[in-house]
């Protein structure tokens, strides 16, 4: 700061110099002219005009001459120092192949799962202890992370954990023959404050098809790992799709529909996701709906994962009546979507509170009583410009289910949006038998193992297996308490379970027995009365005792029934107590409250 004041002041006084100098130069010449005798002055000097004067002028203050020289020397190690630079990043790029996989990209997980997964981690001193799953289901299951003496064994809750790099960490390892600097570092985005992760990873190779070669192996190995489940995505709060688990593939014969219904289903969507073509061709939106409704307990969402499981596509759920969705937060979230995937929106009747159909007025909120829900602030056209607005992705599959069928708008179920509707009703005597038989089926390889059938659960001593499969053989007549398996099973207005433990095998049974239980069962079961659901709960009581599960169906299907009864007649009965009061309120005649009287009081002023 000094150096320029002195040059600024250098320069003025220089300047006021010259022009004094100039002044008594012109009175000096003006004497001579007229005839006054000339006295000796010193020459002045003048102001510089032409730019190499100019220099030489200014080069004439010591000041400035000091601070461009700095200038010079500061410019000249700049220079050096970016051309240094410069040459080590070339140098570097040369030998280096550098590559940063950020956090919210699919191959952060191929990377981290894969960096798991290299035994260098395993001998690293500074690691990170993770149970993230990176989307997979069976991350658990990893190769290497074994062993009783392995701290991974104290993973809580059944997951194993794994060594990761830790962040802000660079660690180097050997990748085939290779050497490898890992390191991972977090940056605060500022956003809710979030911090995101970004992973560097550098290897030394002049050929850059190395990174293409790890790249390929972290995916394979992910993709492998991922076959055998679906992921689940939602939306969060600032409404970005981000990954909530991975659940196991639902094999579809798992799933007892009534027939046709799941061929139907497999067919037509394997149709679709091979139909790009077709659909292109003729200027049709590449795009499918599904809209399953029926009774609850019935399957809906099963066979949707087990579909996804089938087709190998993610399930994308989309809630409606989600806090903070509004029309154009989901119009942005269906056109996120990826290309190929499922969208799930369960119960479309729920997310508006009061009526799906444009027909119908809404409800309005009874005086004194219990206030409104608060409304979804999706609205119905918001939904279908959605659904196959310009925005709308291409190539996805939508599903929607919903037990209030009759209470969507036509506009919502047309097709265009919901190509295929599909019923779901309660249980036939048809599906009865067959989930009956699916329950009790052994497991297809223990099967082939041991030529014999049971019902797959986990084994226990052989002798107590012999037990059990004793006392199941003299069936339930001969009770013994002190055993779970000839427990007779309680009360079902106790909350008790009887189901046995998972260690407990089912006795062994034959294909023909298991056939003449089903039988037996189904004939009990009155046709579509109870769904699915709760027939998978019954069976569940008697998961160890399939004879009794059979001989025990129709008292079963009383008791429910004396159940639903009694319920129904409470809510009758609540029902008409409402009526009653109502009608009470109604009738009596509303007092009108008297004025209250007002006393004038003359004031003297008044008066
Ligand atoms: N058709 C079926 N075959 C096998 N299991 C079934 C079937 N239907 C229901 N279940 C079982 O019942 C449970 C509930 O089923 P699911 O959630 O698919 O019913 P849903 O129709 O979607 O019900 P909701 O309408 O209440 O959402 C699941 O555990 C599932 O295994």
């Amino acid at each position: 700061m000094a150096t320029p004041l002195i040059i600024a002041q250098q320069i003025l006084s220089a300047i006021t110099n010259s022009a004094g100098d100039s002044l008594l130069s012109v009175s000096q010449t003006n004497a001579t002219t007229n005839g006054t005798s000339a006295v000796s002055v010193p020459t002045p000097t003048a102001m510089p005009t032409d730019l190499a004067s100019l220099l030489t002028f200014l080069f004439s203050f010591s000041a400035l001459r000091d601070w461009f020289k700095l200038i010079v020397i500061g410019s000249v190690f700049e220079t050096a120092r970016r051309l240094v630079f410069h040459f080590y990043y070339k140098l570097i790029n040369s030998i280096f192949i550098t590559a940063r996989f950020q956090e919210d990209d699919n191959s952060y997980s191929w990377m981290m799962i894969w960096l798991s997964k290299q035994p260098a981690w395993t001998e690293a001193r500074d690691v990170e202890i993770s149970t993230h799953s990176f989307g997979l289901s069976d991350y658990e299951d990893r190769e290497g992370l074994e062993g009783e003496d392995e701290p991974m064994s104290l993973a809580s809750g059944g997951r194993k954990v794994a060594f990761l790099p830790s962040i802000s960490s660079t660690y180097t390892i050997w990748y085939k023959n290779r050497w490898m600097r890992v390191t991972r570092t977090e940056k605060q985005t500022g956003y809710y404050g979030k911090a995101e992760e970004t992973l560097e990873i550098c290897i030394l190779a002049w050929d850059r098809r190395v990174l293409n070669q790890l790249l390929l192996e972290a995916k394979k190995e992910y993709m492998s790992a991922k076959e055998q489940s679906i992921s689940i995505y939602v939306s969060d709060v600032s409404n970005n799709w981000r990954h909530v688990a991975s659940r196991p593939k639902r094999p579809l014969h798992s799933i007892v529909l009534d027939p046709g219904i799941k061929d139907l289903l497999i067919d037509d969507a394997t149709d679709f996701l091979q139909s790009k073509n077709w659909y292109s061709v003729r200027g049709i939106p590449f795009r499918r709906g599904y809209l399953l409704y029926g009774a609850p307990g019935s399957g809906k969402t099963s066979i949707i994962h087990s579909l996804a499981g089938e087709l190998g596509l993610d399930v994308y759920v989309i809630s409606l009546s989600r806090a903070g969705l509004d029309d154009n937060a989901l119009s942005g979230l269906i056109s996120e979507l990826p290309q190929k995937c499922i969208a799930l929106m369960e119960d479309i009747d729920a997310a508006f509170t009061q009526t799906l159909n444009r027909d119908e007025e809404p409800t309005p909120p009874v005086p004194g009583g219990p206030p409104a829900p608060p409304s979804s602030k999706i609205s119905l056209s918001g939904l279908l410009n959605a659904l196959d607005g310009v925005g709308a992705q291409e190539g996805r599959i939508l599903f929607a289910t919903t037990n209030k069928y009759s209470s969507l708008d036509p506009a919502l179920c047309r097709p265009g949006r919901m190509d295929i509707h599909i019923e779901f009703k309660l249980a036939s005597k048809y599906q009865a038998a067959e989930l009956y038989r699916r329950f009790y089926m052994p497991d297809a390889e223990e099967e082939s193992e041991k030529g014999s059938v049971d019902s797959g659960y986990a084994s226990i001593s052989d002798e107590k297996e012999k037990d059990l499969i004793a006392l199941d053989d003299t069936s339930s007549e001969a009770s013994e308490p002190s055993t779970p398996a000839k427990t007779s099973p309680p009360p079902l207005e106790v909350p008790v379970f009887i189901g046995g433990s998972h260690r407990f095998r089912a006795p062994k049974l034959s294909r023909e027995q298991i056939d003449d239980f089903a039988t037996q069962f189904s004939e009990a079961i009155p046709e579509r009365e109870f769904s699915m659901a709760s027939l998978q709960g019954y069976l569940m009581m008697y998961k160890i005792r399939p004879a009794d599960a059979a001989k025990e169906a129709g008292e079963w299907v009383a008791r429910e029934r004396a159940d639903k009864a009694a319920k129904l007649a409470a809510l009758e009965a609540a029902e008409s107590k409402k009526a009653a009061a109502k009608q009470q309120v109604a009738s009596k005649p509303q007092e009108i409250p008297a004025p209250a009287e007002v006393k004038v009081e003359k004031t003297a002023e008044s008066s």
